[in-house]
């Protein structure tokens, strides 16, 4: 068994992509089959090598990885032979009619009511007309003649699907430079390669009806294929997402500080009824199950993403994190913080109020309690029971109770109205910072 997740390296992979890519990697991963990353960088004006670096990280980032890797670019021997093969049996045949002349055609058939599809004009030449036009220096370009079948398949994903070949254009194949397309490099790199399983977005199903085609040409069994097309994802506003358009990418979520177990688990569970769970690849291979994915596009909503990054940093353990976090953080400090992150990267901010130095905002009214405050300060040790005896004292002796109480000392302590629970933060703050905010709190 050996599937292929095959981006072109035209931009930053976004959320659809690497969805496309983890339901492959944990079909594959389930099964024991193996994984093949394919650079379809056949388009050289778009394809740019900066890419497929990123595209090659950002897919390790979120914990993917692959058993073989190649790019299309180097095989252009292999698609020339096999378009020789197919000009031999007849399957390719030259044109030479012009973007203009064909543009014409098209309209020409809108306004007699029939669909714009390609005439076979090239096909109707006579060998006379073809020696003339290459005799004149016209170079042609090569259309696969597609065959009147239609070519059904099991999905996957979307059930039974067939394609209609007689109502499609026969698809150029070569240009007119002998540059290969890509739905033909990609049927002989799957023939060639021994892919067994197709699995990708539903803006190829009429590529895959073509490409049967073209595989049986090539003397390929159209059995030893298994396809699923996944529902295409949209942005949270219902719009596509386009490498082009640089939405919603890995790249961005990652430097938003978004945590790949996060973004693996809401996309594996996107699309389908199962609760997201936070969780690298790994850990969802045993619970992945193809079916369970709708027929429907599915709306990639950042909010949820982030809720359920939120929900794995609260039990993410310090081990899983340590790297990431400021020099010197220690699991005391994770434990004490973790509950009170949107992001992993806001840990440095309560990293600063716990070690650097801080100036608490103004506080107009607030002078005689910080100063009743700092002095009722117990002496250290400190631990989990000083924030609470410190406060009952502050209470008896001002009378204050609840916010008026509590939300003073919070900001001249930390700076922030909210933050991690102030019995567990006071004894990292220690006492001389705590001392000393509360007098810059109170003088200000
Ligand atoms: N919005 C989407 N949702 C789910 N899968 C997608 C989406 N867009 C593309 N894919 C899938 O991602 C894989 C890689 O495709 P490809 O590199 O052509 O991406 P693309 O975003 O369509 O590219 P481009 O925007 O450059 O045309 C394919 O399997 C494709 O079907």
């Amino acid at each position: 068994m050996k599937l292929r997740f095959a981006p072109s390296p035209t931009g930053l992979l976004h959320v659809g992509n690497a969805r496309a890519a983890l339901v492959n990697w944990l079909f594959a991963r389930q099964r024991g089959g193996t994984v093949l990353l394919r650079l379809d960088d056949t388009d050289l004006e778009r394809s740019k090598a900066e890419y497929a670096v990123a595209l090659e990280e950002d897919l390790r980032w979120l914990g993917l990885d692959w058993d073989e890797s190649f790019r299309q670019s180097d095989r252009l021997p292999r698609y020339a032979a096999a378009a020789e093969r197919l000009k031999a049996s007849g399957h390719l045949y030259p044109c030479f009619e012009s973007e203009e002349e064909l543009r014409s055609k098209r309209e020409q058939q809108l306004r007699q009511g029939r669909p714009p599809i390609y005439d076979r004009g090239a096909l109707k030449m006579t060998p006379d007309q073809l020696a003339r036009a290459l005799a004149n220096g016209k170079v042609p370009y090569w259309r696969f003649r597609l065959s009147n079948r239609s070519p059904e398949w099991q999905d996957g994903v979307l059930g039974r699907r067939a394609v209609k070949l007689p109502s499609l254009s026969d698809p150029v194949l070569v240009r007119a430079d002998g540059s290969p397309l890509y739905t033909f490099t990609s049927v002989v790199d799957d023939l060639e390669g021994g892919v067994t399983h197709i699995i990708r977005g539903e803006d190829h199903v009429t590529n895959t009806g073509v490409q049967l085609d073209i595989w049986a040409a090539l003397g390929g069994d159209p059995r030893a294929l298994s396809f699923a097309h996944l529902p295409l994802l949209t942005d949270a506003d219902g719009g596509p997402l386009s490498k082009r358009l640089g939405s919603l990418s890995l790249r961005q979520l990652r430097r938003d500080g978004v945590e790949p177990a996060a973004l693996a688990g809401y996309l594996a569970a996107l699309g389908t009824s199962h609760d997201p769970v936070p969780a690298m690849p790994a850990a969802l291979v045993t619970g992945f199950d193809l079916t369970a994915i709708s027929k429907s596009p599915a709306r990639f909503d950042v909010q949820q993403l982030l809720a359920l990054n939120r929900r794995h940093l609260h039990t993410a353990s310090f081990d899983s994190v340590r790297a990431q976090l400021p020099e010197g953080a220690d699991e005391e400090f994770w434990l004490v913080v973790r509950d009170n992150l949107d992001l992993l990267g806001e840990a440095k901010l309560w990293f600063e109020v716990v070690r650097g130095t801080l100036v608490p905002p103004p506080q107009p009214g607030e002078a005689e309690y910080l100063r009743a405050a700092l002095a009722a300060l117990p002496p250290e040790p400190w631990d989990a029971t000083t924030w609470g005896a410190w406060t009952e004292a502050l209470k008896s002796a001002t009378g204050r109770k609840g916010k008026p109480l509590f939300l003073p000392l919070r900001l001249a302590l930390t700076g922030e109205e909210h933050g991690p629970d102030l019995k567990t933060l006071l004894p990292l703050i220690g006492r001389e910072k705590a001392a000393l905010r509360l007098r810059v709190a109170a003088e200000g």
